[in-house]
């Protein structure tokens, strides 16, 4: 997908976006990063094809777009069951399908007693999750997502970035926004900059050696501290709960991590050089 001197102004207002030239390939992660009203909202929209640019072309956007927009605030008296489902057959599910993949990722996302309440009366980190789950109902080729991590708990944010990377694995395209350096950094393949309403490649980061760590709660004594391991520096994935953990992170990072995990009262069982992500 190719975006060829894209620019966008509403209505007569100055211009937004100026001469976008960007790319982005089938199972690639790319991250748009940059200031509050720097455009990522707006470019994303128009990467998602809900927006049209005023000036230049979006080419190559495949048929199967996942979009979670950076605010989701419905005033719906539908369930979050009922409007996914709804969402579903609209995008061509029979109910039966829908309903079965709408509950599925409302249990991974793990929708806290909110399933069958009206949506307007989700809490905000609930509402982006229904919002996630809407953008998965059928298995996007392109995942657009706006400032997603923002509103979602530290077990969210785990599936999230396992979300992101089975998208990309099955051969689609995640792009995302934040204002974060560190998350684009860690998150993403190739990211941009959009300031001032000019976007300019960061670079790209060939993939650094990882390590697999796995820790446990210690046999006797208090239990280990929960830490938010998704945002320590370095970690690409978690898995596992409260009291047995695995966790791939970057090999640069796995000394520093593998110390605060033992301040923390975790046990290391395992650390295995030069897995995979
Ligand atoms: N529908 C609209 N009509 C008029 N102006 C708009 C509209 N949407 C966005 N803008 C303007 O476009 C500029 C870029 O907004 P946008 O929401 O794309 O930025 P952003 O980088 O996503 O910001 P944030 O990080 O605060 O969400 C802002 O000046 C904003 O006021």
């Amino acid at each position: 997908m190719r975006l060829e001197a894209v620019g966008k102004r509403y209505g007569r207002g100055g211009w937004v976006l100026r001469d976008v030239r960007a790319e982005i390939a089938p199972g690639e992660v790319v991250a748009f990063a940059g200031g509050n009203g720097s455009g990522k909202s707006t470019l994303l929209r128009i990467l998602a094809g809900v927006t049209r640019p005023s000036a230049g072309a979006v080419t190559g956007r495949p048929a199967v777009v996942g979009y979670v927009p950076d605010r989701f605030s419905p005033v719906e008296r539908l369930s979050a069951m009922a409007y996914l489902t709804h969402m579903g057959r609209i995008r061509g599910l029979t109910t039966q399908t829908a309903s079965a993949r709408a509950s599925g990722l409302l249990e991974r996302l793990a929708l806290v007693g909110g399933a069958d309440s009206p949506l307007r009366t989700l809490s905000k980190g609930n509402g982006q999750k229904v919002a996630l789950a809407q953008a998965l109902l059928v298995e996007p080729e392109l995942l657009v997502l706006d400032e997603p991590w923002s509103g979602l708990d530290a077990s969210a944010h785990g599936v999230l970035a396992e979300i992101m990377g089975e998208v990309a694995g099955r051969g689609g395209a995640v792009v995302f926004t934040d204002h974060r350096e560190a998350v684009t950094r860690a998150r993403a393949s190739r990211t941009y900059v959009v300031d001032g309403g000019r976007v300019v490649l960061q670079g790209s980061r060939t993939q650094p050696p990882l390590t697999g760590v796995v820790l446990t709660g210690p046999d006797t004594g208090p239990p280990p501290r929960t830490l938010d391991w998704q945002t320590l520096q370095g970690v690409r994935a978690v898995h596992g709960g409260e009291t047995r953990i695995s966790l791939t992170v970057e090999r640069a990072h796995a000394d520093a991590l593998l110390q605060l995990a033992l301040r923390h009262g975790w046990s290391v069982v395992d650390v295995t050089r030069g897995v995979d992500e």
